[in-house]
């Protein structure tokens, strides 16, 4: 069961968020995108977004609600369906974490609007 500390809204923001990193099985989504591998990144994409910038937001209070934790990973999905093509492997798991983690913040929303 959820442990539930004394702030459950950030306990939940903090299990939602391992929730989304357990299924970027290929980790290609744990690290900003790196710059010098990928030196026109930011000729496409004006707001990079990953999941360790989301882990310092989260603990540095930025997001106030699931909502905001989604924002961030709708930004990092689109970002990846932008820049990489179709047939890549970056753009096919971009394609699945988007439906799998959509339901993982579908039952976020739930649990808070029950926690408030
Ligand atoms: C060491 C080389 O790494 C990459 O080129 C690379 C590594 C990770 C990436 C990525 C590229 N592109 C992306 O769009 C995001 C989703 N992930």
């Amino acid at each position: 069961v959820l442990e539930l500390k004394l702030t459950p809204a950030l306990t939940l923001l903090r299990y939602t968020l391992d929730q989304l990193e357990e299924k970027d099985t290929a980790k290609i989504f744990s690290q900003p995108v790196n710059l010098s591998e990928v030196p026109d990144y930011l000729e496409f994409i004006s707001q990079p977004m990953d999941l360790s910038t989301m882990r310092t937001k989260l603990e540095g209070h930025a997001y106030c609600s699931v909502a905001d934790l989604e924002k961030d990973f709708n930004l990092m999905i689109s970002n990846c369906l932008k820049y990489n093509s179709k047939d890549t492997m970056f753009h096919k798991a971009a394609l699945q974490l988007r439906e799998v983690g959509g339901a993982i913040l579908r039952h976020a929303h739930r649990q808070s609007q029950s926690i408030g």
